[in-house]
Formats: C-alpha cells, sequence, structure tokens
C-alpha cells in the first residue's frame, strides 16, 4: 500500500449510496488503483460509509473518507480525511460554514488525517453541482485564478476539478494546472476510457474515477489506470 497520498495518479471513488457485488470489489481493488475514495454527495450516512468501508478494507489499499456533511464522517480504519470546500458556490456554508459546525460539535477531530481540498465545481447538473449552487459557466481564465487562490492564498494541499458525471474541458484543466505551484491537481469527471484517462491526466497529478465503476466495470477501471500509470 502506498499510503502517501501526495504519490496517488488514480484514486477510484466508491459511492456509499450503490452497491458493488462482492465479485467486483476484488477487481476494483486489484485494478491498480492507489486508493479508494468514500464519497457521495447524496444519501451519504455513518452507517452506510461504514458498511462500505467494511466491504472494502481487507484488500489493504489507502481508505479515504470524503464526506459530504459532517453527518457523514467516520474516523475508524480509514487513513484519510479528505473534506471539501467548494470556492465557486454563492453560499459559503460549502467554503467554511459546515467545517465550524463539524468543529463545534465533534470531539477530538484527527487532524492528522484532515486533509483540505479545494474544489472547483463546473457541472451545474451534478449533485454537487446541484446542492452547491456552483457558479459553473467559468471561462478558463477564472477557473485559473480561482486554482491560484486556492494554491497560494489559501494553501490548500489538493485543487480539485470537478465535472462528476461528465467529461470535462480539457483546456480548462490545463488552464489550472499552469495555474497551480504547490497544491496537487485533481480531475474527477466522466472518465470512462483509457483515452479520456489519458487525455486529463496530461494535466491533472490525479485523476478520479467513479461512475465508471458501476456504469462500466473494473476491466474499463482497470484500463483507466493503466492510462495513467
Ligand atoms: C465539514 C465537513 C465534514 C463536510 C462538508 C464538506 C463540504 C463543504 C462538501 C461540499 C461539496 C460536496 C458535497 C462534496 C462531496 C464529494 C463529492 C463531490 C462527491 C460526488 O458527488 P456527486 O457525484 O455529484 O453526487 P452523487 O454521486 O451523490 O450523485
Ligand atoms: O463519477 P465520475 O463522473 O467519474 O466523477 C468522479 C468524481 O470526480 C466525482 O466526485
Ligand atoms: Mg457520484
Amino acid at each position: 500500500m502506498n499510503s502517501n497520498w501526495r504519490e496517488w495518479r488514480h484514486i477510484t471513488k466508491l459511492d456509499p449510496d450503490k452497491s458493488i457485488r462482492p465479485g467486483e470489489v476484488e477487481a476494483i481493488a486489484t485494478s491498480g488503483t492507489d486508493a479508494l475514495m468514500l464519497s457521495g454527495t447524496l444519501n451519504v450516512t455513518k452507517e452506510n460509509v461504514t458498511e462500505l468501508r467494511e466491504q472494502v478494507k481487507e484488500y489493504g489499499l489507502p481508505l479515504v473518507v470524503e464526506p459530504a456533511d459532517p453527518s457523514g464522517v467516520i474516523f475508524d480504519d480509514i487513513h484519510g480525511l479528505f473534506v471539501p470546500s467548494v470556492l465557486n458556490t454563492p453560499e459559503p456554508v460549502w467554503i467554511v460554514g459546515k467545517h465550524e459546525y463539524w468543529v463545534k460539535n465533534t470531539k477530538n477531530i484527527p487532524w492528522d488525517l484532515v486533509v483540505p481540498e479545494a474544489y472547483i465545481v463546473l457541472n451545474p447538473n451534478s449533485s454537487v453541482g446541484r446542492v452547491t449552487r456552483a457558479v459553473c459557466n467559468l471561462p478558463a481564465e477564472d477557473v485559473a485564478a480561482f486554482a491560484t487562490v486556492a494554491d497560494r492564498y489559501f494553501k490548500f494541499p489538493i485543487v480539485y476539478i470537478e465535472y462528476s458525471g461528465t467529461f470535462g474541458n480539457p483546456e480548462i484543466v490545463k488552464a489550472a494546472s499552469e495555474a497551480v505551484e504547490d497544491a496537487l491537481l485533481y480531475y474527477g469527471g466522466g472518465i470512462n476510457s483509457k483515452e479520456k484517462a489519458a487525455e486529463m491526466a496530461k494535466y491533472a497529478d490525479t485523476i478520479v474515477v467513479g461512475n465508471a465503476v458501476y456504469d462500466n466495470g473494473a476491466t474499463v477501471l482497470r484500463e483507466t489506470v493503466r492510462a495513467v500509470k
């Protein structure tokens, strides 16, 4: 297991609100992906996150929980807790509000596990786009400026270009990659082939594959891993 998250090239995002057949879990875990991220926007609870963790933990891959709300946070038997802030939302609750609530109401947060992520959400039809009311019709220069604010000003270690559910514009991802100096650039959205994986991996440090696991299966997942490693 490579538990150094700064070196991960490929992450598989599993949704606690969806089910995977037991045979398929092994195929996912042995695909060559660097880590499993347990995350979704809708219908995520401590119970279904815990259930998914139990289903995947025996394979020895790093497990990261990425909560959409404090109610979905678990601390036990995970290697990281990646906490998003959405930069291009008009609602501060998605930038810092839920975070304040979480800290105020939680004892003994294991800060060593916590990695902040600066999300730039670019698909208005995704759950995360709808829920956060993100302003998604941004030209490349605005995305680049958000990326620089995240990297140089707020010092977020991760800038995440999020097109969840649809394949994004490579020119925008390229502009973000040129704007980021120290942060790692994550790209996620619509990767379901080796070509799409390779295209975004030209610019992103790390690609995230989610829906393809459920829609296309572990063979395609493995293809996306091979394309970037
Ligand atoms: C402070 C704490 C502990 C939590 C709040 C963290 C915040 C502000 C999250 C806001 C952004 C968000 C909802 C992130 C969730 C991760 C994510 C984008 C998952 C993918 O979501 P979709 O694929 O759009 O959703 P579904 O798969 O549920 O449709
Ligand atoms: O599900 P997909 O479209 O692969 O997107 C991956 C991830 O960025 C979602 O948060
Ligand atoms: Mg999803």
